[in-house]
């Protein structure tokens, strides 16, 4: 999605939840300083990571995720396809013993997961936003491998693929990567969060509070963006 078009649901979406660019962009800067010093991927070095397919799945914290990585399991020859991890689905994957490809992130996912698919292999996409400057600045110096993303207007090492939440813009990212297919796994929705979305929960899954809820509606309609404008073959194993 270009920035122009992007910044038309940027501006509602700030507008929606209340939140400053400014303190996005103060996130963002942070997040560009450390990868300055750091040192970080671009787009190209992600491609070539990921260039031995145009096949991927995108990984959500939904309630069906389990069901989903069996079903994947049991059907997908995962070689032939690149995988994203959006944020907690990432501790799924691990419990099943897959490390994904690429980790979508805005670094509220069960950090200690992520680190570990990091150091087996994983890279990671992290998002700077006005919300989570403090984890950008304490845990991005712990990863390799990063690539940068705000939702602002891009700058600097960092990159804006479009979207809002770590679900939608693992998708908008898949694309930017040149996918052809994208399979979507426990990309339910909805109003249920489950404990790879909310670590804290006591059970597997509990009702999402209002803003996860509307959080989730922005997350379907991207999804429903991609599937209407870009060319990729969306196989949403929830419908
Ligand atoms: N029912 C669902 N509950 C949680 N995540 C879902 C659900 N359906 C789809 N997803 C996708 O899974 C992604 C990963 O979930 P996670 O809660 O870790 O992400 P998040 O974007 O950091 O959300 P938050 O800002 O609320 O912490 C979400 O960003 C969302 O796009
Ligand atoms: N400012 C701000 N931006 C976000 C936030 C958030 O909580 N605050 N959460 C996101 C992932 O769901 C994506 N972007
Ligand atoms: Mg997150």
């Amino acid at each position: 999605m270009d920035f122009g078009l992007w910044e038309t649901y940027y501006r509602k979406i700030l507008d929606d939840f209340g939140f400053e660019r400014k303190d996005d962009e103060k996130t963002a800067q942070v997040l560009d300083d450390i990868l300055f010093e750091q040192g970080c991927l671009t787009l190209e070095d992600l491609h070539e990571k990921v260039d031995f397919s145009t096949k991927f799945i995108v990984f959500g914290a939904g309630p069906s995720l389990k069901e989903h990585i069996k079903k994947i399991k049991e059907n997908y020859d995962l070689i032939d396809y690149v995988l994203i991890a959006a944020d907690g689905a990432t501790t799924a994957l691990v419990e099943e013993k897959i490390v994904p490809d690429i980790i979508a992130t805005d670094l509220d996912g069960k950090i200690n997961d992520i680190l570990y698919a990091n150091a087996h292999g994983a890279s990671l996409v992290i998002h700077g936003h006005g919300n989570n400057m403090d984890a950008v600045r304490n845990y991005t110096p712990f990863f390799d491998n990063v690539l940068g993303t705000t939702q602002a207007q891009s700058h600097g090492n960092l990159y804006n693929f479009g979207g809002f939440t770590d679900g939608d813009r693992a998708m908008f990212l898949a694309i930017a990567l040149g996918a052809s297919e994208l399979t979507l796994a426990g990309m339910d929705f909805g109003d249920v969060v489950t404990k790879y979305s909310r670590p804290n929960i006591a059970e597997e899954t509990a009702k999402a509070d209002e803003i996860k809820t509307k959080k989730l509606k922005y997350a379907e309609l991207f999804t429903k963006w991609i599937d209407d404008n870009e060319d990729v073959k969306i196989i949403n194993l929830k419908s």
